[in-house]
């Protein structure tokens, strides 16, 4: 059951939202997920938090660990300046192969790049497969017990630079203890907490943003 959620959740955008309209997927994501079935997505409310973040940075190159079912790889990608990229890693193949066609309906096929495959692995092989100098802006919505080592990771693989931004979801719920530590502790990182709540919920959550300072 759990597994078929995800074709439920791309049915309701392709019934429900206008091809080409990434506002309409977002709504038409956030109404099933809140209305239907609740599923993992960052949600409208810390939505507006990537995306007052996102404007911000107005990354060039962008990558997201967590495509899930592409969701958030909608909310930013639908930012992205013109000739900007996005690079989006997920695990799971079944995850992947929805997301692939929720990004396509939106119409961000062109700004997006999904790759499929344990984020650990990948992030050493980013700079020779997609020429990548460094990334501007970072979105952690993976397994929690994957921030360190896969930011500490990023940092070895010259991936981040000085000004670049990390976005953490789920910070508190199911929380990331480990990642805050490391991220507020170190001399490397301007970091700070955004509150909010848990996607369709009222259970606090909430996204860090940690800028590194090279
Ligand atoms: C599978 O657990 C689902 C769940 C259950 C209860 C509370 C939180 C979450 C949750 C929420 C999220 O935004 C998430 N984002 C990325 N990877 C996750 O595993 C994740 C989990
Ligand atoms: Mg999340």
């Amino acid at each position: 059951f759990a597994l078929l959620k995800n074709t439920r959740m791309l049915k309701a955008v392709q019934k429900n939202a206008t091809k080409g309209d990434p506002e309409s997927v977002i709504s038409a994501i956030d109404y099933y997920c809140r209305h239907k079935e609740w599923a993992m997505n960052v949600g409208d409310e810390k939505g507006l938090i990537l995306d007052s973040v996102l404007t911000e940075v107005n990354p060039s190159t962008a990558l997201e660990l967590g495509t899930y079912c592409g969701y958030s790889t909608v909310r930013i990608a639908r930012l992205l300046s013109p000739g900007s990229k996005l690079i989006t890693v997920e695990f799971n193949p079944a995850f992947a192969a929805v997301a692939r066609q929720i990004i396509a309906y939106a119409g961000l096929q062109d700004k997006v790049t999904l790759v499929e495959g344990p984020s650990g692995d990948l992030i050493p092989k980013m700079k020779a497969r997609f020429g990548i100098k460094s990334f501007d802006f970072v979105f952690l919505d993976h397994w929690k017990d994957r921030y360190v080592p896969d930011t500490k990771l990023l940092e070895d693989c010259g991936l981040v630079s000085e000004g670049s931004v990390l976005l953490a979801d789920n910070v508190i719920c199911p929380g990331a203890p480990e990642y805050l530590k490391y991220v507020r502790n170190s001399p490397r990182y301007e970091s700070r907490y955004y509150k909010s709540n848990l996607e369709y919920t009222k259970v606090e959550d909430g996204l860090e943003k940690s800028v590194f300072l090279g």
